[in-house]
């Protein structure tokens, strides 16, 4: 069994047994595709999607806060927002933001095939205009929970729109 590089695990034996037993058998059939579509477009760069027990651990959150409206701040191919959006309430819509359409049009056809894509609404542009876009547009409390995964000299930016 092939162990990513990182995770959340610390301990090698307890990571084999782990991810035996519990993350790879679960990991939905359309997540593995979007990794491995990550690799045949992107190499060594799929390394900076979440690795797959932080994809669990995502699920796992959304299933406990059950959040109607949320925002994910760097999607790369999928592998995070595949693993919301998966969790989340049908009728849940989670806002994406990429400056990358094609990183997420790589994704995309697993995310459809999977009957996510109505939760999604992608927007292709840097964090920090299409934040203030979307609190211009609205003044009401926007999400109920937010990931960020984008460029991490941004968060303070992100973080105060
Ligand atoms: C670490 S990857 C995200 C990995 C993703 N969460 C996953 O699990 O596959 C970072 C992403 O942030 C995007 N990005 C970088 N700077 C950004 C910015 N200022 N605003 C929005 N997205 C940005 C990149 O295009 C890239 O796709």
């Amino acid at each position: 069994m092939d162990l990513p590089h990182k995770g959340i695990l610390q301990s090698p034996a307890l990571t084999q047994y782990i991810y035996g037993t519990s993350v790879y058998p679960r990991e939905h059939e359309q997540l593995k595709k979007i990794w491995e579509a990550t690799i045949v477009k992107y190499g060594n760069l799929a390394e900076t999607t979440v690795p797959v027990d932080e994809g669990r651990f995502l699920s796992l959150f959304m299933e406990i806060l059950n959040p109607k409206r949320m925002l994910e701040i760097g999607v790369f191919t999928g592998y995070s927002l595949f693993s919301t959006a998966l969790a989340m309430p049908n009728d849940g819509l989670l806002t994406a933001i990429d400056i990358s359409r094609d990183h997420y049009e790589v994704g995309l056809p697993y995310i459809k095939d999977a009957g996510l894509a109505h939760k999604i609404n992608f927007i292709e542009s840097p964090a920090t205009p299409a934040l203030n876009q979307l609190l211009s547009n609205q003044d009401e409390k926007l999400f109920d929970f937010a990931f960020v995964d984008a460029n991490k000299t941004s968060y303070n930016n992100t973080t105060s729109c």
